[in-house]
């Protein structure tokens, strides 16, 4: 990805987790403001002269304001109401009056109070009242759907580099595990699968052995049919060498065309047959060449608790023989006296 895309990808990632955030917390911050001023609202209905102040400064120097007090004051209403229900109109008792109109609104809701006036004087105050709850809950619906929306891109965005990375890594993994050409272990692995098999081994008491193996006089079959059919030969080879060895044998490309097998459970007679067991096979497999490719082997049978290094040593040092004595045949190293066996 471009510096610059990466730049506009991670803007928008954090830009969604601040709206998601702004929007979790905001509303709970705006509805319990809301829900204050209603108690604030409540208590602000109480109007600005209590019932004697106003007997005293309205009525009193009006009789036929006494009169029809009553009256007056419904009218009163009537005009600032327009309609709207009266809820209460009650002396409190602190002798306040105390008029509320409208509907009872369940909090949190938005209330106005106008002062209510007779000739210029104030009488009491109205107050009335507007639910905001129905905006809210859809403000809040909305809000959480925002946040869920916000946090499931943001674990997309998390996720979907994260499974490429992953997808990389495994695909660095492979390629610093395994030989391109062939698909087998490459040398660097062997060694880490040698000593758990070797662990194993010492653990439980079965034998190990090692064979190693390469193409005879592979430098002619390259320049005789070119190193495109030499790399299809060591395809083929590896193909029956897969097919020939056990599911617990590690079958590994040592170098140009040499080849490893580390097979657990096998004590010196069982790499014998193995090893002879494949020689045969490619004898006999057609290469397409027409002529036969072969192979040289040499195996060891693994000390208990020895290194990769010096098994390698001694099965090259059979191979080296097995070439020495005519190519296409075994030769085992014995452990015991460093006698060097033929078969
Ligand atoms: N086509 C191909 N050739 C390779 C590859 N790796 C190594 N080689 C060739 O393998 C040949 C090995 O030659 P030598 O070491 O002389 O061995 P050889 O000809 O097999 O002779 P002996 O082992 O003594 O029987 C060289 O020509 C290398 O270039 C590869 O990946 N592909």
């Amino acid at each position: 990805m471009a510096r610059g895309q990466r730049i506009i990808a991670n803007l928008l990632r954090w830009g969604i987790v601040a709206v998601a955030l702004a929007l979790t917390f905001l509303v709970p911050t705006v509805h319990f403001t809301l829900e204050r001023n209603f108690i604030a609202g409540i208590l602000a209905t109480v109007s600005e002269f209590d019932a004697q102040q106003i007997m005293e400064k309205v009525i009193a120097r009006n009789p036929d304001l006494w009169r029809y007090e009553e009256a007056r004051l419904v009218g009163l209403l009537r005009q600032k109401a327009l309609g709207i229900p009266v809820r209460q109109a009650v002396y409190d008792p602190d002798g306040a009056l105390v008029i509320a109109i409208g509907q009872y609104p369940t909090p949190p809701s938005l209330s106005t109070r106008i002062p209510l006036r007779d000739a210029g004087i104030v009488v009491g105050a109205l107050e009335t009242s507007t639910s905001l709850a129905p905006a809210l809950r859809t403000s809040f619906i909305i809000a959480s759907l925002v946040a869920v929306t916000g946090t499931l891109l943001i674990v997309l965005f998390e996720l979907i580099p994260l499974r490429r990375l992953r997808k990389a890594e495994s695909a660095v993994q492979y390629m610093a595990e395994h030989d391109p050409l062939t698909g087998l272990l490459n040398r660097y692995v062997a060694e880490s699968r040698f000593d758990q098999e070797m662990k194993r081994a010492d653990r439980y008491g079965f034998q190990l052995a090692l064979i190693l193996f390469d193409i005879d006089h592979f430098k002619h079959i390259n320049d005789t049919f070119g190193h495109t059919k030499g790399d299809e030969v060591l395809r083929r080879l590896t193909k029956v060498a897969k097919e020939h060895i056990r599911s617990t044998d590690a079958l590994v490309r040592w170098g140009g065309e040499e080849f490893l097998i580390i097979a657990p459970y096998t004590d010196p007679a069982m790499a014998r047959n193995q090893a002879e067991k494949l020689r045969r096979l490619i004898e006999r497999k057609d290469f397409g060449l027409g002529e036969r490719v072969t192979i040289s082997l040499g195996l060891c049978a693994c000390e208990p608790g020895s290194s990769l290094q010096s098994n390698i040593e001694r099965a090259d040092a059979a191979l080296y023989r097995a070439k020495c004595a005519g190519r296409n045949r075994t030769e085992e190293a014995d452990t015991a006296t460093g006698r060097q066996k033929a078969i």
